[in-house]
Parts: structure tokens; C-alpha cells; sequence
């Protein structure tokens, strides 16, 4: 049975703010989009196939180096950059996971806890933790207008897990909808899987699966590795 594992790592890191492709900023003297691939590989999988920013996919390539990836070209918005690398995955493809460059340092366990999850006969696996704050909705001008029950809800993380057949199903109605000028609002593939009538289940994250997003994200991910592992 062939795992594979598509890594979006296409987006501008606008938010982290270093002028050049989160992927390829450097933690520990390893770029991001490398540490995740490490994790990847270490968690089991057998292909993996990322998807850099138009423009940058030799220097993702050279991050990569001797790893045994494929680099192809990402899209606009992460759903393009998922599906670009969905159509390059090998046809004996049975388990995908869609990891995210920006989690570098999830630890490979949560990997191998994803893929035996949907290798047991789920369809649609996320991990997921607990929300520590409390929630509030706000309206205009930052009022609170209600504070949310938070005790159904979890933050969700990658790498999420897939069978091959049900994301390629997920991926193709959203390439349809948005073909008839729809908007597909989910962030997340695990949401494409809910809009086609798919059970999503979950399986315990981890902290340090956290994303990169901010400076402050990117601090830490650089005490986490100088601190080695937990
Ligand atoms: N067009 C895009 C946008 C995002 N991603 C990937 O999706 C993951 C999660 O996205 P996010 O953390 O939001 O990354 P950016 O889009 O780079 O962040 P920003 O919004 O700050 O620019 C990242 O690994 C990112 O590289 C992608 O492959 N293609
Ligand atoms: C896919 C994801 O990592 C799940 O938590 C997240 O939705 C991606 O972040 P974005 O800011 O929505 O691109």
C-alpha cells in the first residue's frame, strides 16, 4: 500500500513577513519545507510531492536537496497547491497525507497515528488539540456580542490523512464549484471532505505540530529545536 504525502508549501508568508517563501526560512539551519519533509519520511510515508511558490521551485528543490521528494508548481491559494500536487501522485497511491510545510516540527508520531487511522478504515483523519482560550464572537468595532461554548470544539492541525480516492473526490467537486464561479470557503482539505458528505474523525494532535505563521511562531520553533527534543 502506497502512503504519499503532498506538502503545501507554495504560500508568500505574508504574515511571517521575510520577503521570501515561508518554506524556505531557516530553523536550526534547516529550512522549514526540509524539517517537514524529514518528518514526513521519519513518520512512514513512501512519496512525497510538495508544492512550491511559482518562481521558487528551483530553490525549494536545492532546500530539498538529496530528500526524496518531488518539487511541483503551486497555485494561487493552498486548495490549488493541494491539487496540483494531487495530480502528480503516483495511481497506486491508497493513503495521502496533506502536511503543511509551516508545521516543521511536527513529530513524526503524529504522522504514523494519521496514516494507521485511515489505514484501519476511516476516510478522513485530522488531528486536532483543545482551544486553551476562551472564544468570544465580536461584532462591529471589536464589541463581544457572545462568548462561545467552546467545549465541542478543537483546533485542527496537519497532517491530515486521507483515502486516496475520497480527497481526489473532495478536490475535484471543489475544482467543479469553483469552475461555476462557487466560492469554496474551506481552509482546510479534511473541509473539502466534509462539503462531498465525508465522516471526518480525529486522532490526539500535538503542540509542537503548531504552524509557523508569525515572527514570534518562527522564535519559537528556533528555542524548540535548541532545546532538542522533549
Ligand atoms: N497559495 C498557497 C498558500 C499556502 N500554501 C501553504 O499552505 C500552508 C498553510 O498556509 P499559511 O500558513 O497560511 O501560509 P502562507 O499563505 O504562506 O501565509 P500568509 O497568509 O502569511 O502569506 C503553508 O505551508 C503554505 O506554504 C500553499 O501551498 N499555497
Ligand atoms: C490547514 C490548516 O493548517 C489547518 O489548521 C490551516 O487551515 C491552514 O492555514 P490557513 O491560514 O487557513 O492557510
Amino acid at each position: 500500500m502506497t502512503v504519499a504525502a503532498i506538502v503545501p508549501a507554495a504560500g508568500r508568508g505574508e504574515r511571517l513577513g521575510l520577503g521570501r517563501p515561508k518554506a524556505l526560512a531557516v530553523v536550526g539551519g534547516q529550512t522549514l519545507v526540509a524539517r517537514a519533509v524529514d518528518g514526513l519520511i521519519e513518520g512512514g510515508v513512501d512519496v512525497v510531492v510538495v508544492a512550491a511558490p511559482p518562481g521558487d521551485e528551483d530553490a525549494v528543490r536545492e532546500a530539498l536537496d538529496h530528500r526524496r521528494a518531488t518539487v511541483v508548481t503551486g497555485a494561487d491559494d493552498r486548495v490549488g497547491s493541494v491539487a496540483a500536487a494531487l495530480d502528480m501522485l503516483p495511481a497506486t497511491t491508497e493513503v495521502v497525507v496533506v502536511h503543511d510545510a509551516a508545521r516543521c516540527l511536527c513529530p513524526p508520531a503524529v504522522v504514523r497515528a494519521v496514516v494507521e487511522a485511515v489505514r484501519s478504515g476511516h476516510r478522513a483523519v485530522v488531528p486536532a488539540t483543545a482551544v486553551a482560550d476562551t472564544l468570544k464572537r465580536t461584532g462591529p468595532g471589536g464589541q463581544v456580542t457572545a462568548t462561545v461554548d467552546r467545549s465541542g470544539l478543537a483546533a485542527v492541525q496537519t497532517p491530515q490523512g486521507f483515502a486516496a480516492a475520497t480527497l481526489r473526490a473532495a478536490h475535484e467537486q471543489a475544482r467543479v464549484r469553483r469552475g461555476a464561479g462557487e466560492p469554496v470557503a474551506a481552509t482546510d482539505d479534511a473541509g473539502l471532505a466534509e462539503d462531498i458528505g465525508v465522516t471526518v474523525v480525529t486522532v490526539p494532535g500535538d503542540p509542537r505540530a503548531f504552524k509557523v505563521t508569525t515572527p514570534l511562531d518562527l522564535a519559537m520553533a528556533e528555542a524548540l529545536v535548541t532545546a532538542g527534543p522533549a
